[in-house]
């Protein structure tokens, strides 16, 4: 009776990210104050002996460096000979020969900078060894002291993509400032070889160029970790909401978690803005150093053709400035002002020392914190474990996983009074047809509490009164017309063939969705009222594929149960429905579970036990023990049998069928309920399911 690759799932449970937390491999988080001075601190005393170690490959550099530097100098002193003792002197040979000078340089220079590149790898390598050891290191000592529980993600990122990224920087950061002292150093010669005036008009922009950017570079490198923190910021929470999603709509919290990235796209906005306004402080640093000198130039062409400067130099004067020092100054200032600081926070967070997420929102996992609903998932995959961090917050109570309201699911339960409200805003049930893994959110308009008194009274009857619902205007109805009645305390298996309607009917009585025309009554009283769900906290669902979540078995146990329980109570309800043996492999109530490391039966298991102990009167199991083998599903259907309360089966064994007493047959649109020997009599529905029920299969 499974529904081919279709799970039905409760979801609950909401991850708030906790103010002011830590990170969450409990790295502390740096201070905001002086960011980058800090990483700077902490970096260079290790670096420093790092580079030292190192004088071999950066002598190597240094020497192939300086063909570049020979490069640049024969760039434009070249140019200004071919012109000044060739071309303008009448011997186009000479400034031919010159030229060729020129262009063997370029060749040189490529040789060059080939082995400069081969000689890099002598000093980036070993900087991504040592990283990539830091960080096995740490992640082991971390795993094997059991202080990072859930690090295993943070440690492969940092071992893969922040490792070379790291290299990949500091390869880039060597290779633009080399790039530029060495070629400064051939430009500043050059100019001095071929007048030395040429160096007065040149040199002072460019000092006051490179002045203004270094100035810039700290509050430039502060605005770019702000830049990268509230990019990851955002990451990090659009991620977790979208991880949590289910359990957003199901608390009725998009518009809070809508307001929560809002704000956090606000912040990257302005972030984005101040390094904006940095970046155009470092054009201006560019065009102070790199183009001034050459309109200095151009305009001071005449005092310098006057004072014995010929064509020839000016012209090379041009060359080394558009040719050489523009191109190496716009690498320089656009690697070291991103790059530059992009390694420095990697290789600070590498350190050890935290980095710009570390400041950002805890994606913390396991603290299930607030309300869980009912919803519904037409996806093959859904595992309904609290793994992944969602970010709604609904505040206060606890509730049920699987409880559910008319109107839509009532996720609060429990202490209804207090319950009641602490989900504000649930959105309304949309009987609309939805897209696969589409969910139908659980609603409840303002919530009405139920007293107190009314927890864990007598079971309710239900009525259906001539209930029909469609997934969209215009389509079928899966139910039709659809009349009911159900003597309180009454144990009753509802079957039919795949795709029927039960799961929908099932979500109509558990308030997911809200039925086109007819009434449900439950205990007497409709429930789909303008002023809510009277009957929201005392019913609950519990799909195929269920809910626990990471905390301890007892945590999962009391999740509908926000005023806790007696201990003999979890323990009763663990016996009842055949936890026990589970409880007692996993280490007993209050080990710590992984949700991902139980079986699907076990955590069925769970989630019987933990309606077990609620105070719902009136239980759906929606093939909600299809994992348990015969034996389990009879002993904890039993259990939910003789377990005050109304108790509704869509059963998927002969064997459930006949437990209860009695059976209704969807089949089409028309509906039959009787005792299973009367059924098997009556209808050829059920009679055609019973013979397709394998025997011995239950
Ligand atoms: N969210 C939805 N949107 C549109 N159609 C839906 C949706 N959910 C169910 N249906 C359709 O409604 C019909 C009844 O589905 P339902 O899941 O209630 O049947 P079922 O009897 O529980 O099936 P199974 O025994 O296979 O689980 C099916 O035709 C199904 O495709």
């Amino acid at each position: 009776m499974t529904a081919g690759g279709r799970t039905r799932t409760v979801v609950g449970g909401v991850l708030r990210p906790r103010a002011g937390s830590a990170p969450t491999d409990g790295r502390p988080a740096p201070s905001a104050a002086g960011p980058v001075r800090g990483a700077l601190r902490r970096i260079l005393p290790q670096a420093v002996p790092f580079l030292a170690r190192r004088r071999p490959a950066l002598l190597r550099l240094g020497g192939w460096s300086l063909l570049e530097t020979a490069q640049t100098f024969l760039g434009g002193y070249a140019v200004a000979a071919a012109l000044d003792r060739g071309f303008l002197t009448g011997r186009p040979g000479v400034g031919l020969v010159w030229l060729a000078v020129a262009a063997a340089a370029v060749v040189a220079g490529g040789t060059a900078t080939n082995r400069v590149f081969h000689h890099l790898a002598d000093l980036v390598e070993p900087l991504r060894d040592g990283l990539v050891r830091k960080v096995v290191t740490s992640a082991l000592s971390a795993a094997v002291a059991g202080r990072e529980r859930h690090a295993g993600h943070a440690a492969v990122s940092r071992l893969t993509h922040q490792t070379e990224a790291a290299r990949d920087g500091f390869a880039g950061l060597v290779m633009v400032t080399r790039s530029f002292v060495f070629t400064a150093a051939g430009v500043v010669v050059g100019l001095a070889a071929l007048a030395p005036a040429l160096l007065l008009i040149v040199l002072p922009p460019l000092a006051a160029g490179l002045v203004l950017f270094a100035a810039a570079l700290r509050p430039m490198a502060t605005r770019q970790r702000d830049f990268l923190r509230t990019d990851e910021e955002l990451a990090a929470r659009l991620g977790a909401d979208v991880a949590g999603l289910r359990d957003i709509v199901a608390c009725g919290a998009e518009a809070r978690t809508s307001d929560a990235a809002g704000e956090l796209i606000d912040a990257q906005t302005r972030a984005a803005r101040a390094l904006a306004r940095w970046a155009a402080v470092r054009t201006l640093a560019l065009g102070l150093a790199g183009q001034a000198p050459v309109v200095l130039l151009l305009a001071a062409a005449p005092w310098l053709l006057d004072g014995g400067v010929t064509a020839g130099e000016l012209l090379g004067a041009l060359t080394y400035l558009t040719q050489a020092l523009l191109p190496a100054l716009n690498t320089l200032m656009t690697g070291l002002g991103a790059a530059g600081t992009r390694l420095l926070v990697i290789l600070d967070r590498l350190a050890g020392n935290g980095g710009p997420s570390a400041a950002g929102p805890a994606t913390a996992r396991g603290s299930c914190s607030a309300t869980g609903s009912a919803t519904r998932s037409r996806t093959g995959s859904a595992t309904d474990s609290c793994t992944s961090p969602a970010t709604a917050s609904c505040t206060g109570s606890a509730t049920a996983s699987a409880t559910a309201s008319s109107a839509g699911a009532a996720p609060c339960t429990a202490k209804d009074s207090e319950a009641a409200g602490a989900c504000p805003d649930r959105p309304r049930a949309d009987p609309r047809p939805r897209p696969q893994g589409a969910f139908t959110a659980a609603r409840r308009p303002s919530q009405p509490s139920t007293p107190p008194t009314e927890s864990g009274e007598a079971a309710p009857s239900l009525e259906l009164r001539s209930l029909s619902f469609a997934y969209g205007p215009g389509a079928m109805p899966v139910v039709d017309g659809l009349d009911l009645s159900v003597r309180p305390g009454e144990h009753m298996a509802v079957v039919g063939p795949s795709g029927i309607g039960k799961s929908t009917l099932f979500a109509l009585i558990a308030g997911l969705l809200v039925p086109a025309r007819g009434e449900l009554l439950i205990g007497g009283r409709p429930v789909h009222r303008p002023d809510g769900d009277p009957y929201a906290v005392r019913r609950a669902l519990i799909p195929q594929e269920a809910y626990v979540f990471g905390g301890t078995l007892r945590d999962n146990l009391l999740y509908m149960c926000p005023d806790g329980a007696p201990a003999a109570a979890v323990e009763s309800a663990v016996r009842a429905v055949g936890l026990d043996r589970v409880a007692h492999a996993l280490g007993g109530l209050d080990a710590r579970i992984d949700p991902a490391a139980l079986s699907q039966g076990e955590r069925q298991l769970v989630a019987l036990a933990r309606v077990y102990l609620a105070p719902a009167r009136l239980v759906l199991l929606d093939e909600a023990t299809c994992h348990l083998d015969p034996a389990a599903e009879a002993r904890a259907e039993r259990a939910f049998a003789d377990r005050p309360g109304t108790l509704l089966v869509i059963a998927h064994r002969l064997s459930s069928a006949r437990r209860a007493d009695r059976v209704l047959v969807l089949d089409g649109v028309a509906a039959t309920a009787g005792r299973h020997e009367e059924l098997l009599e009556r209808s050829e529905t059920y009679r055609d399911l019973v013979g397709h029920w394998r025997p011995g299969a239950g």
